[in-house]
């Protein structure tokens, strides 16, 4: 069985340790080297010493040091920290997958040069749950297109630095590209004061944040007289990095090129 040598970035935090445990379990998948930026406090240590199951592979913060032995970057950082990875990888021809979210367009303009270059899954959400999930808000959307009110409710942990969660802002994308709207038009983050009655035209935010709560995302389609919920609720990590190594085993035939988890699981052409 061919093994994929992945390198993780951001080998400390919540999803890093995640990543690591899940490539430990993985046939298919060998652990080639581990990420986190110059002073933090586990540089040298073991990948997997937060598991109590060493990997012999030490954490570095040396790009080239821990990306030496690696075909693939899994990088679930922040949007500085992977655009930096990102252009060594590109330079390097190492594959990335991406998670990060919160990246401005300048950011996302700089992840579609590097795809030039190297083979890129960038996606805001790795779980086949919330994947499938976009696909259903197509169609929900395509049919409450008149009469509904249209918002998105999302909640996560009390650590999470971004608002609207990438997930929250995937899906209102969706939403309005379904019902031939531009996002950055019918937006409205958050409600304040005296704001006057709902604009129909409107896709609404309201983000929650507290606790362990690991991902939480529900769609309400309000109408007169009744109301549509879709939600999809996350109790584990375990589901992103699952996804985030599909993606990998995704890119293993793929050079160059810029694909999403809709790519991944062949959901673009689903109904
Ligand atoms: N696409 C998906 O399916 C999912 C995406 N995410 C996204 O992944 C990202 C990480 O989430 P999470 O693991 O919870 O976050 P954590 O804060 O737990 O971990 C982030 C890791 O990245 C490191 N880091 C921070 N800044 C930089 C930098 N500038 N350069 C290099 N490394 C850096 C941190 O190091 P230090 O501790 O030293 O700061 C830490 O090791 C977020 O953007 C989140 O929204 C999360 C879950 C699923
Ligand atoms: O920060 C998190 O935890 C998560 N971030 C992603 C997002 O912003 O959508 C995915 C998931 O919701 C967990």
């Amino acid at each position: 069985m061919t093994q994929l040598n992945i390198a993780i970035a951001g080998a400390s935090g919540r999803m890093g340790r995640m990543l690591i445990e899940t490539i430990a379990a993985a046939d298919d998948a060998t652990l080639a080297g581990a990420l986190d930026r110059e002073g933090n406090p586990f540089i040298g240590s073991d990948a997997g010493a937060f598991s109590g199951q060493l990997t012999g592979v030490t954490i570095r913060s040396d790009l080239a040091q821990g990306l030496s032995g690696a075909e693939y970057l899994i990088d679930f950082t922040r949007p500085e920290g992977t655009l930096q990875h990102l252009a060594y990888c590109a330079e390097h021809g190492i594959k990335v997958i991406i998670g990060t979210t919160g990246f401005d367009e300048a950011g996302k303009a700089a992840i579609r040069a590097a795809a030039e270059k190297t083979a890129i899954v960038f996606a805001p959400n790795m779980s086949i749950g919330v994947n499938v999930t976009l696909k259903l808000l197509e169609l929900a959307a395509k049919n409450f297109s008149q009469g509904y009110d249209i918002e998105i409710i999302e909640a996560h942990h009390r650590h999470k630095v971004d608002a609207p969660s990438g997930t929250a802002l995937k899906m209102g994308e969706v939403i309005a590209d379904a019902l031939g709207r531009d996002l950055n038009e019918c937006a409205v983050y958050g409600r304040e004061g005296v704001t006057g009655e709902r604009d129909p035209s409107t896709i609404g935010f309201a983000t929650v944040r507290g606790g362990d709560i690991v991902g939480d995302h529900t769609v309400l389609f309000a109408g007169i007289g009744e109301r549509i919920e879709i939600s999809h609720k996350s109790s584990s990590r375990v589901s992103y990095a699952q996804g985030a190594l599909v993606a990998a085993r995704f890119l293993a035939d793929k050079q160059t090129g810029l694909y999403d988890m809709q790519d991944v699981l062949g959901l673009k052409a689903a109904g």
